[in-house]
């Protein structure tokens, strides 16, 4: 079978299939859109969201609405995101602030919990640039010290690389779930309960994970989380990440940027800062109310069709993309750069390629949209609720007919 009749064929078995059409078309044309794990699409629901929100809630009701409804929003949409993708119960997620943001936040709390006999951070080379750069900072600005990993490339930090370096000193384990480049996903639960065993504390990073790998954050008892929602939760350009802080460390967490909104009574307005109760306390300012609203309308869909038909559909396109590298481009140089098995492996796929960064530009002149990262990166994050087989393969065939034509 062809690839294009093979992709048809799954498209028409595929139980998801009518969620693309849920979303706002391109307006110029679009061949494949496999990006998806860098900037999600806008569902049609958002626009109308949108437009409901400015005419009344802000339009009509105004000020009023900050009681209405407002005040509570981060964590009205910080649960249903909980319950829907993260496994998280109530009263433990909230939205607002950047990742990185959110990440000072949380690590910074962390380390002053854990206090100066555990004066070790442990993280790895191959995190995105803004853990990094978070971490090497409140070790600047706290005399913490950062222990690193440094894991192969092609795959991502493993149980054993934690477990080998945890011990009496360590205060935080900061791992991202899915690794940005090789898709490597790290075994969550285990990682967490090595990490717990050595009296450490453990930030995943979930960005590349929230809304496309079911994560078990109560289940395995994680203490601290954040990620994004302008990835496979189609938050848009922007759009405020979102944090998880275990029940039991509410209490005993002192976040670094107070501000009103954390404060025990915000409009109490008293000479010094109180915490509030609960996740309250990790809000600094004034939630980002227009912002959040793009994610409200990915948290209802994916929770109507469920985060492991989600899963399900993103390993098929990935095993998909690997099938075809494997039949067809490795000829021309083309390798599979992620883990292969899908346990293994997030929602995106990477190819290597001597030159991927001449023909990721090729590609986007074509209106088939992966990205570059370096050194030879094409990242193919195909979003499982937006994207078809069909898609995919036109991109697929885009690539293979810019490499047969290399000179
Ligand atoms: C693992 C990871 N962390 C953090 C970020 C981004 O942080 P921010 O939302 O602050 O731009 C990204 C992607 O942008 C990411 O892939
Ligand atoms: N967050 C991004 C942005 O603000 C602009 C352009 C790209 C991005 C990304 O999402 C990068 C992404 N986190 C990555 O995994 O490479």
């Amino acid at each position: 079978m062809d690839l294009l009749a093979d992709a048809a064929e799954r498209d028409r078995t595929d139980p998801l299939a009518h969620t693309r059409d849920l979303f706002v078309p391109s307006a110029t044309p679009l061949v494949a859109y496999l990006d998806g794990n860098s900037l999600g699409r806008p569902l049609k629901a958002t626009r109308e969201r949108l437009t409901a929100l400015v005419d009344g809630a802000w339009g009509t009701r105004l000020i009023r609405s900050w009681d209405e409804q407002w005040m509570d929003l981060p964590f009205v949409v910080g649960d249903a995101l909980g319950a829907a993708c993260l496994g998280a119960a109530p009263g433990q997620t909230a939205i607002g602030d950047s990742t990185t943001v959110l990440l000072y936040k949380l690590l910074r709390s962390a380390v002053a919990h854990a206090g100066p006999s555990r004066p070790e951070i442990v993280l790895d080379s191959e995190n995105f640039p803004t853990d990094r750069y978070v971490a090497e900072g409140i070790a600047v600005e706290t005399g913490a010290k950062l222990v690193w990993l440094h894991p192969d490339p092609s795959r991502g930090v493993t149980v054993d690389d934690v477990a080998a370096v945890v011990g009496p000193h360590t205060g935080v384990v900061l791992l991202s779930h899915v690794a940005y480049k090789s898709g490597y996903l790290s075994d969550l639960p285990s990682i967490t309960r090595v990490a717990h065993n050595a009296g450490a504390l453990v930030l995943w990073d979930l960005c590349h994970s929230a809304g496309s790998v079911p994560v078990t954050l109560d289940a395995a008892g994680v203490d601290l989380a954040v990620g994004c929602s302008y990835k496979y939760l189609n938050g848009g350009p922007g759009a405020p990440a979102f944090c998880y802080v275990a029940s039991r460390l509410q209490p005993v967490l002192s976040q670094p940027i107070q501000g009103w909104m954390g404060n025990s009574d915000v409009f109490a307005m008293g000479p010094s800062y109180a915490p509030a109760a609960g996740m309250r306390r990790f809000i600094s300012g004034t939630p980002p109310v227009l912002a959040m609203t793009g994610i409200q309308d990915t948290i209802a869909l994916i929770d109507s069709v469920g985060i492991e038909a989600v899963r399900e559909k993103s390993t098929g396109l990935c095993e998909f993309v690997i099938a075809y590298v494997d039949s067809s481009l490795a000829e021309y140089g083309v390798q599979v750069a992620s883990p292969r098995d899908s346990a293994q492996r997030g929602g995106h796929v990477t190819l290597s390629h001597p030159d991927a960064r001449s023909l990721v530009a090729a590609l986007w002149e074509r209106d088939v949209i992966p990205d570059f990262r370096e050194p030879d990166g094409i990242r193919i994050g195909a979003a499982p609720l937006s994207t078809s087989y069909a898609e995919v393969a036109q991109g697929l065939l885009s690539l293979e007919s810019l490499l047969r034509s290399a000179p």
